[in-house]
């Protein structure tokens, strides 16, 4: 179990609808990240129309724009993906209920100490740990026999069947981009999607809720981290921006579009592709006057395979730059609370 950690003893949502000003631990602290700026500039990156990847239709453009957008910024703007707005909208508007919910229908879903699944907060791995102005639901979607069902919500009655609907659906889109991301570079298409696909691959959500903030220039959503995962697939909330990405040590707002999915690479993507693609650090920002609400799907390949750089990447130009890492999930956990950085310990 991690030190000190605890449920909190008022969620975010409820200090936001008591008007609280945000506790000294909720402060933001200068990182080597860079300041918090609640406005800087719009991250230039690219919008891809995915539809293209689905089909034999000729691609070259929207491929040399992934190469492009996942060597420098790590992330793009994914539309045409084949899922209505309306799709998008109700599913967000499920998890914004569930949110809506009184506390004491949540409260039977809290996480527990020392663990991440469930309801509510971050885990604290250290005293002087930052707390993040947000309220989640984190769940592990697959392998579907690791599924702790206690913490999948009943209420509202439907969500349970939409978060495999929509797990469905983020299943078949990451694999089209894993192929098209091996086809940018020229390599074999399965490349990369083979370690997405079989039995024991793993699937997150994370449905997160950041109520408005009085302070938020002082508060952050969620601090400055990248994803373990392969890919990260996100959907925003159309009303408000929130999401930061950084780039050559400048933080800039990713726009909100309004059906696009969101799509960053995580650490092992990074590693996979032996540093060609980036992981790019994210942050949350908070709103004074508007809630957010995000819907994360993180996909991992088997924690009991070893992933590292595939090796047609891997010459005499560009060594071998990672070290090959199992269960990078509970590794990068290890290096979180030892405060390193995961993907500086694997490096080569
Ligand atoms: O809510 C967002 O916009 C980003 C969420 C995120 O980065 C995460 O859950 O890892
Ligand atoms: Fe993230």
């Amino acid at each position: 179990m991690a030190a000190g950690d605890s449920l909190p003893a008022k969620t975010a949502q409820q200090m936001a609808v008591d008007g609280d000003q945000p506790p000294s631990k909720y402060i933001f602290n200068n990182t080597k990240f860079g300041p918090l700026e609640t406005s800087p500039p719009f991250a230039p990156v690219p919008i891809i129309d995915i539809g293209c990847f689905f089909s034999s239709s000729n691609q070259q453009t929207e491929l040399q724009k992934l190469r492009s957008a996942l060597t420098t910024w790590g992330c793009f703007q994914a539309v045409n993906h084949g899922h209505s707005d309306s799709y998008l909208d109700n599913l967000r508007q499920v998890f914004r209920q569930f949110f809506e919910l009184p506390l004491e229908e949540k409260r039977k879903y809290f996480r527990e100490t020392g663990s991440v699944e469930g309801y509510g907060n971050d885990m604290t791995y250290s005293e002087n740990q930052v707390q993040d102005w947000c309220d989640r639901l984190f769940l592990r979607i697959l392998p579907e026999d690791q599924r702790k069902l206690r913490f999948w919500p009943e209420n509202p009655s439907n969500l349970r069947d939409i978060i495999d609907d929509y797990t469905m659906k983020i299943k078949s889109i990451s694999v089209v981009i894993f192929e098209a991301m091996a086809r940018s570079l020229d390599l074999e298409e399965h490349c990369f999607s083979k370690h997405f696909t079989e039995e024991h691959d793993v699937l997150q959500g994370r449905f997160i809720l950041y109520p408005p903030c009085p302070t938020p220039d002082q508060v952050l959503g969620l601090k400055a981290h990248s994803d373990r995962s392969g890919i990260t697939l996100l959907l925003q909330d159309p009303g408000v921006e929130g999401l930061q990405v950084l780039n050559d040590g400048k933080w800039y707002m990713v726009p909100v579009i309004r059906d696009a999915l969101f799509i960053n690479l995580g650490d092992q993507m990074q590693i996979m592709s032996n540093g060609i693609f980036k992981s790019p650090v994210h942050r949350v920002v908070t709103n004074k006057a508007k809630g957010r609400i995000s819907v994360a799907m993180f996909t991992e390949p088997d924690p009991n395979k070893e992933i590292g750089p595939v090796d047609v990447l891997v010459d005499e130009k560009r060594p071998r730059a990672y070290k090959t890492v199992k269960n990078y999930a509970i590794f990068n956990h290890e290096c979180f609370q030892k405060g390193v950085i995961a993907l500086d310990a694997v490096k080569i």
